[in-house]
């Protein structure tokens, strides 16, 4: 049995914990698959790269409005496989393993097998039981699966394999309507597949602001074949290698392939947690304090496996807090949760922090709202789009902004200038006025709309 000062289980945003501050002590990285985890293997950047491919071939053909009549001509799904995974995200994977076992990391050993407690402090990874005085879980999460598509024996794909198939399919069904049904319906759509979405509730992104969900509801059903308000009985696979899915309204529809995206599990019910004192919430995430500490002593956590937020940035400041307190005992820093975003890199782009105008009002907060058109500034004008909205909720008397929400282009870009006025906590009044906006650039869409917001005291 080897004793480790430190253990970290999962390589996503766990293979961050270490800086030149460790290099003085003995660490077991566990990594059962590969290092850089969800956001680089299967999750945010690889994505992400397929949406700007989506976004450029799904302008190059929406482009008459701006007097171009463009047309994609040819899709190729090989050259863009290659260029996300061959190229880099498989090289960055391999490299960033090859470190922390190479000599530049001497004090470093990984191990590559799943892990699990099997006492306080020990884990048993492949034949290898190891022990530490400080152990880090950050293992992530997985797809969930309902049981009538899991237990059904066809095929279907979630994030893990839809961005690697074989080849492009003619026609994909998507079950779930949340970010990653959402992100992957652009992303297949734009590249010239046919998507059908099957959703369980009435509503798509329905924890949006209604100003955004209704607007993205009514754009998805022009673009997508939505079907909602439906579940799914059971999926055959067909003799042509595609999929038929029977539903709870009696249809049945079939298609090349099916991508599941119905919500993530955290990965702590694996892990044998109870053997260590290591306690969980109801929904699956392990439970930690203000500071990342689980509920045995000297065990952390951090990520999808114990965050509220699942996502990328939550986790790397959630790394960071962990390292500080893992480091710094006498001054801890608590979880970083306040005033958390999210984009949805769809099309549009869909970005938001704070409060929607439903949750400001069911607080009955004294507040003013400003829904500012993209099409009302010259930049918008620019880009003759009819769609796009900022949304500012703001408290009437003290100027403080509550919530902000962006639908259109660059979005997920416009939304951090409102990220650092809630996060430094300025008066919107302030930041509108004593500051310039540079014109004819879109951030004046954000400047009108704070304008706009009528405030107690003027
Ligand atoms: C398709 C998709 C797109 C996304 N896009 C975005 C985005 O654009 N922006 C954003 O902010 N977030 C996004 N997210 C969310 C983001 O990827 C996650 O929040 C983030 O990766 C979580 O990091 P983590 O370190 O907690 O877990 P992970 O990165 O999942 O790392 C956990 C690691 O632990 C390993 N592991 C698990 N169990 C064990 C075990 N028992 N033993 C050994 N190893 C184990 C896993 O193999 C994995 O490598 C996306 C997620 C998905 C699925
Ligand atoms: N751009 C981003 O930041 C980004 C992108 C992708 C994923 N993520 C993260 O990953 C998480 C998981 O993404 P997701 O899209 O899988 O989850 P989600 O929670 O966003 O959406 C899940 C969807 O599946 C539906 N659903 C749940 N159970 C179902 C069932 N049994 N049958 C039918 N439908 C069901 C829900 O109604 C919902 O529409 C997100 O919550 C987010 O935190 C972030």
């Amino acid at each position: 049995m080897t004793h480790y000062d430190l253990i970290i289980i999962g390589a996503g945003s766990g293979n961050s914990i270490p800086t030149p501050e460790h290099d003085d002590i003995s660490i077991a990285i566990i990594e059962k698959d590969k290092f850089g985890g969800t956001c680089m293997n299967v999750g945010c950047i690889p994505t992400k790269m397929y949406v700007y491919a989506a976004d450029v071939a799904h302008q190059t053909s929406h482009s008459q409005k701006l007097g171009i009549t463009g047309e994609v001509t040819n899709v190729d799904w090989d050259s863009i496989v290659d260029r996300v995974f061959t190229n880099r995200i498989d090289k960055i994977a391999e490299g960033g393993e090859a470190y922390r076992r190479g000599d530049e990391t001497p004090n470093i050993t990984v191990y590559d097998q799943h892990a699990e407690f099997i006492g306080p402090k020990t884990i048993k990874t492949g034949d290898d039981v190891i022990t530490g005085d400080e152990i880090v879980i950050a293992t992530g999460s997985r797809p969930q699966i309902p049981s009538a598509i899991a237990n059904s024996g066809a095929t279907y794909h979630t994030n893990e394999t839809i961005m690697r198939l074989p080849q492009q399919p003619k026609s994909l069904a998507i079950i779930g309507g949340g970010f990653i049904a959402m992100e992957f319906a652009h992303v297949f759509e734009g590249l010239g597949t046919d998507v059908t979405i099957i959703n369980r509730s009435e509503t798509l992104l329905r924890w949006l602001d209604k100003d955004l969900s209704s607007r993205f509801n009514t754009q998805a059903r022009d673009r997508y074949n939505v079907i909602t308000n439906v579940n799914v009985q059971d999926v055959e696979n067909t003799a042509n290698g595609g999929v038929k899915i029977s539903l709870d309204n009696d249809s049945v529809l079939e298609a090349d392939a099916l991508l599941v995206a119905t919500g993530r599990i955290p990965n702590g019910d694996q892990m044998n947690l109870e053997s260590a004192g290591i306690e969980m919430h109801e929904d699956g995430r392990i439970k930690v304090d203000d500071f990342g500490r689980t509920t045995a002593e000297g065990v952390w956590a951090l990520g999808d496996v114990s965050s509220p937020y699942m996502l990328k940035h939550v986790a790397n400041a959630e790394t960071k807090a962990v390292r500080q307190n893992m480091l710094h005992p006498d001054d801890m820093v608590p979880m970083p949760h306040d005033h958390v975003p999210s984009a949805i890199f769809t099309h549009p782009q869909i970005a938001t922090v704070g409060l929607t105008e439903e949750e400001a009002r069911a607080q009955n907060l004294d507040i003013t709202v400003k829904v500012q058109n993209y099409s009302d500034v010259a930049y918008g004008w620019a880009m003759e789009d009819h769609d796009g909205i900022c949304k500012l909720i703001a408290d009437k008397k003290s100027g403080k902004l509550l919530g902000a929400h962006f639908y259109g282009p660059q979005a997920s870009t416009l939304i951090q200038q409102m990220i650092t006025v809630m996060a430094f906590d300025l008066d919107v009044r302030d930041f509108a006025q004593k500051q310039y906006w540079i014109h004819p650039a879109l951030p004046e869409v954000t400047e009108n709309a704070l304008l706009g917001l009528e405030f107690d005291s003027e």
